[in-house]
């Protein structure tokens, strides 16, 4: 019997924590910015490296994210770990330079209607208003990553085509994003789609520049990543206590959960550099602080033999 193998996985896997930003945007009480801060500074203590710690975002459109600018001034930054922030216009990132954003992100879509509901204007309009956000950015020594939406589906307009996402992606990382994270807004995908889209936009971007951020609506979430590590993506977003969903998503669940990420890597020998244990406590810890359930199953497990 030849033995069994899942080909080229690789040794080590970056993890972007979006529990904060990602996780909490949804939330319909308001969650403190003492809880987000502590969340974050958790986080850190958990060995996240990259930890996404809000959105400067209009509060007309997500209320939640109002506190951008008291969340980036008030964290304890740890040596060693970044804490980018979500700037989807000039206006944003001024105001994240402000509060001492050292990364920003800017965030559009694979699907007209997703970006219309989301950011109010056009594919092609958002591409323009990022050229000079990504631009300013840059001058002022600002990291970007570029984020595409619904690469897997939308809400709107169910199936996207690999080669659009390719097109959104290749125009965001043209435009000096470091990183293009791809995002299953909504959870419909499965690995081989996935596979799929990820072989159209490593046709335009080099592999090592993509990020896999699936959320986990149908439970699939860890079988996709599972898929595009085999295709050598190594960058992976999660969302602690799989905490979130997007507020023009109706229905979509939050990221995948980081517990369960972790506990896979640990399984397959990859190195992520995040203490599980910490990790679940910092879990349970979010949940009754929101007052939800934990959605990883690692943190209900591991919880069950902790008590
Ligand atoms: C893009 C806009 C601003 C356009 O919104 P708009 O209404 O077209 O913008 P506007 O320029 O007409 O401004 C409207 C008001 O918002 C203010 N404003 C304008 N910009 C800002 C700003 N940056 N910060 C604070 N305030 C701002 C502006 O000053 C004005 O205030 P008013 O004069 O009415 O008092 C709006 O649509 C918006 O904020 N959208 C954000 C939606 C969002 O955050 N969605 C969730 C994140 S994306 C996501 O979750 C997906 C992702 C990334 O995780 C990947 C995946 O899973 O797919």
């Amino acid at each position: 019997m030849p033995r069994p193998t899942l080909g080229d996985l690789p040794s080590k896997v970056k993890i972007v924590e979006v529990g904060p930003r990602d996780g909490l945007q949804n939330e319909k009480a308001m969650v403190s910015t003492a809880t987000k801060i502590e969340l974050i500074h958790r986080l850190g203590e958990a060995g996240l490296s990259v930890i996404e710690a809000t959105a400067f975002v209009s509060p007309k459109w997500v209320p939640q994210m109002g506190d951008a600018t008291d969340v980036m001034t008030r964290i304890e930054r740890r040596d060693g770990v970044t804490y980018p922030v979500l700037t989807p216009n000039i206006k944003g990132l001024e105001a994240a330079i402000s509060a001492g954003a050292t990364e920003v992100a800017v965030f559009g879509s694979a699907s007209e209607s997703f970006s219309q509901k989301n950011i109010n204007c056009s594919i092609d309009e958002s591409l323009k208003r990022f050229r000079p956000v990504i631009t300013a950015a840059r001058k002022n020594n600002i990291a970007v990553r570029g984020y595409v939406s619904c690469v897997l589906g939308c809400p709107y307009e169910g199936d996207i085509a690999p080669e659009k996402v390719a097109e959104v992606a290749k125009a965001l990382f043209d435009m000096g994003c470091y990183e293009v994270s791809l995002g299953d807004t909504i959870g419909t995908g499965t690995p081989v789609k996935a596979q799929n889209m990820v072989a159209a936009v490593a046709r335009h971007i080099p592999v090592e520049k993509l990020a896999a951020h699936f959320h986990d609506t149908y439970g699939q979430a860890l079988a996709n990543l599972l898929a595009v590590l085999q295709m050598g993506i190594a960058t992976i977003d999660s969302s602690v206590a799989g905490l979130g969903g997007c507020p023009y998503a109706q229905g979509a669940s939050g990221n995948v959960a980081t517990e369960d990420v972790v506990y896979m890597l640990n399984g397959l020998g990859i190195e992520s550099g995040v203490n599980l244990e910490k990790l679940v406590e910092t879990g349970h810890w979010i949940c009754s602080r929101v007052g939800r359930p934990s959605a990883s199953k690692a943190q209900l497990a591991i919880s069950a033999h902790m008590m």
